[in-house]
């Protein structure tokens, strides 16, 4: 799944017009005519006022199409003119006059005077501005964003909430509509993962509108959707004659007084992940604790409270650095000495991170095709702040970089960077914001490298495989609060069961 830039959709249009020989008009029908059928089939009550607010450009083209197709099909709709410029798209002036060949009810915005009243109960599809907004919107277009926001109805957006950059921070938090579905066409758009856009886009929908196929596939893009289909590309269907030692050897290394919880889930996640073998190395004073609830899971131990020697016998294929590892003086010793000289491939998470933070040195001797898995605060300690998402995403390319390691920035949509591109996870929601969700994903992680796959797989598999059980819990049992990362564990049979 390719995230487009805006460039890259206005070429994308021009060549489905030219390969597919049809007009701008008729590209601008298709368009329309998916948001169409989304909105009836979600909002099919005749009785309801839709008001549509067109801008002048083809974002507003899409609108005045919307509104045809809602009246010729007995909908109830008053579309509003939003007259912010002398300037109309062609496309947008012959879907007016057929809007107006149809009589119907239609008027100008050119001030506050002319702003519609807005009832609860009543639906707004904003299509003011698109992918084409070149400054925030100011004057009486700003006042009327506003006055959609403040009314009770509900807000749908056609392409792009209006006010929205789609390469850039917003500058204007009053000036952007706040909508409650956004219908995007063909691609997702990078303005819809980041954080900071979360008040403006909340559920979003990709209509596909059948742009040029070519042109898609080889479009060169920075930014990616992690999504089944890809992940399933990847996916290793297992051999009949396959054995435990096909499948690799995971070591979890963590733990320390009160943190033994940590390695217990990630272990646990390791080997329900399909890990052939798993070990831990853990202090002493978790190992009853690690052998009563794991059984599966073979135990070394280090010091009596936290771990400082690294000096365990297991010869592992992946290991996984950092669960509940805790920051005393000489695990941070033993840790830097460990690090700088280990040879297997690396999942790095929690304290591990904070550890490489402190000691800046330690991140020019990340092994290559090491994995890191902050969040976004770990994440900071490693890089510095950043002034907005956009200038973290190009932290997060820079370090994953510079250091050839995958960097998995985790939250809503984790971002997972790896030599100049960043992919977007799809699966998830909040319910993953629990305790012990991160080990459950070190554990994950640590077993896909086991299981041979690369550190980018497994960081996009065991990204959306993680994401993908929460999914399949709050359907079924769980609800978004009661989610645990056992819950995490236990689902993860199921999501498995969707790639075969
Ligand atoms: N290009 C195509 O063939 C298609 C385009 N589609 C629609 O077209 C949209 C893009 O259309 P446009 O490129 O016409 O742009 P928009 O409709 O997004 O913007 C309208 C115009 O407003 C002007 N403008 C930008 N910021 C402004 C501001 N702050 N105040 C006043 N004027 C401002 C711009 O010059 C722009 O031309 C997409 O988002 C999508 O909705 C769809 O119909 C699908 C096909
Ligand atoms: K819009």
């Amino acid at each position: 799944m390719k995230i487009l830039s805006a460039k890259q959709i206005y070429e994308a249009d021009r060549a489905t017009i030219k390969s597919q020989a049809i007009s701008s008009t008729e590209l601008m029908e298709r368009a329309a005519f998916a948001c169409y059928e989304w909105i009836i089939k979600r909002f099919p009550d005749r009785s309801r006022l839709f008001h549509v607010c067109c801008g002048m450009g083809n974002n507003g083209g899409d609108g005045l199409v919307v509104s045809r197709l809602l009246l010729e099909n007995g909908f109830r709709v008053h579309t509003h003119l939003i007259n912010f410029s002398e300037h109309r798209s062609d496309d947008f002036k012959v879907n007016l006059d057929r809007l107006i060949e149809m009589k119907a009810l239609v008027t100008e915005v050119s001030g506050v005077a002319d702003f519609p009243t807005i009832e609860h109960g009543d639906l707004v599809i904003d299509a003011i501005f698109g992918i084409g907004l070149k400054r925030s919107p100011s004057g009486f277009t700003k006042k009327l964003i506003q006055r959609i926001n403040n009314s009770k109805a509900g807000i749908i957006s056609l392409d792009f909430p209006s006010g929205l950059f789609s390469a850039s921070t917003v500058t204007d938090k009053e000036a952007v509509i706040r909508a409650n579905h956004t219908l995007t066409f063909q691609v997702p758009k990078l303005a819809f993962l980041l954080p900071d856009n979360q008040e403006y886009v909340k559920e979003w929908q990709v209509l596909d509108i059948g742009l040029d196929k070519d042109y898609l596939n080889s479009a060169d893009c920075l930014y990616h959707g992690s999504d089944l289909e890809l992940n399933k590309g990847f996916y290793k269907v297992r051999k009949k004659f396959s054995h435990k030692g096909s499948f690799g050897h995971s070591l979890l290394i963590g733990g320390s007084f009160g943190k033994i919880g940590a390695m217990v889930l990630a272990s646990r996640a390791a080997l329900k992940a399909g890990s052939g073998l798993v070990s831990t190395y853990i202090p002493k004073c978790g190992y009853t604790a690690m052998q009563s609830t794991n059984p599966e899971v073979m135990v070394e131990v280090d010091d009596e409270n936290y771990i400082q020697y690294f000096n365990f016998k297991t010869n592992p294929t992946a290991i996984g650095l950092g669960p509940g590892l805790g920051t005393h003086l000489k695990t941070k010793k033993g840790f830097v000495d460990f690090f700088s000289n280990c040879k297997a491939p690396m999942v790095i998470d929690a304290d591990g991170l904070n550890i490489i933070a402190e000691f800046s040195d330690l991140s020019e001797l990340i092994p290559e095709n090491t994995i890191l898995t902050p969040h976004p605060k770990e994440f900071e300690r490693l890089v510095g702040k950043w002034h907005d998402d956009y200038a973290k995403l190009d932290k997060l390319l820079a370090y994953s970089q510079q250091h050839n390691c995958v960097v998995v920035l985790k939250g809503a949509y984790t971002a997972i960077a790896h030599q100049g591109k960043v992919w977007f996870n799809m699966s998830g929601n909040p319910a993953l914001a629990t305790a012990g969700s991160g080990d459950v994903l070190t554990g994950i992680i640590t077993a896909l490298l086991s299981q041979g796959y690369t550190s980018l797989e497994a960081s996009l598999l065991g990204v959306y495989i993680h994401g993908r059980t929460a999914d399949l819990a709050v359907e079924e049992n769980e609800s978004i609060e009661s989610f645990s990362a056992t819950d995490a564990i236990d689902y993860l049979g199921r999501v498995y069961k969707e790639f075969v």
